[in-house]
């Protein structure tokens, strides 16, 4: 059963505590927001989640991780299809990749090299490739940050069809985002 669990998490970065005593508890279907002011940690607590950052206390994980930050790894030279097919075949999930760019409606960008692709249109493409990525857990990094509003949407959909599907999306952000059977994490 796929889920994902902190208890009494603590994490110093450069010789400064970001944040103690944070816990909850995730399953299957749930999912949680991360709040909090910029240099909060929120970044960190997802690096954390993602088994990329040491803390202390108890992170416990089952199932497989994606991680959508800033840093989306595609690329710059290859068209988008074969940037994103890299990652696909890589997940052995080449059979997904169709169906997520159509997600996040970035099929009639396949033949645009990377380094072409607008700001909102890199972060769709990184999305995409979480989406087709097959992790169940997916941990996104202010995942609104440069969308349009009808891309806010198709990441909200998303995001429920895979919780629907019994996964979990651990989500930091500043900016709105509708996530069914959500908790809040607020980092001071
Ligand atoms: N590699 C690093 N080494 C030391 N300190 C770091 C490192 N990366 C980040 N930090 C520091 O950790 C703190 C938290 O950063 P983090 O990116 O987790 O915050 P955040 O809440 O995501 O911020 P924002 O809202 O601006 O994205 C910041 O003070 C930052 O300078």
């Amino acid at each position: 059963m796929t889920s994902l669990r902190f208890d009494d998490v603590a994490c110093v970065r450069g010789g400064r505590l970001l944040f103690e005593g944070v816990s909850f508890a995730l399953g299957g279907g749930e999912a949680a927001l991360v709040t909090g002011p910029n240099g909060a940690g929120k970044s960190s607590l997802l690096r954390v989640a993602a088994g990329l950052l040491e803390a202390t206390g108890t992170v416990e994980r089952d199932g497989a991780v994606a991680l959508a930050d800033e840093n989306a790894a595609l690329d710059r030279e290859l068209t988008l299809e074969a940037a994103l097919r890299f990652w696909a075949r890589l997940d052995r999930q080449a059979d997904a990749l169709a169906s997520a760019m159509d997600a996040m409606d970035i099929a009639h960008l396949a033949p645009v090299p990377v380094r072409m692709l607008s700001t909102g249109q890199r972060k769709r493409a990184a999305l995409t490739r979480t989406i087709a990525s097959g992790a169940a857990i997916w941990l996104l990094d202010e995942p609104t940050n440069g969308l349009d509003t009808e891309s806010v949407g198709r990441l909200e959909r998303a995001c429920a069809a895979h919780q629907a599907e019994g996964g979990i999306v651990v989500a930091a952000t500043h900016l709105p985002l509708d996530l069914a059977s959500v908790r809040q994490v607020p980092l001071a």
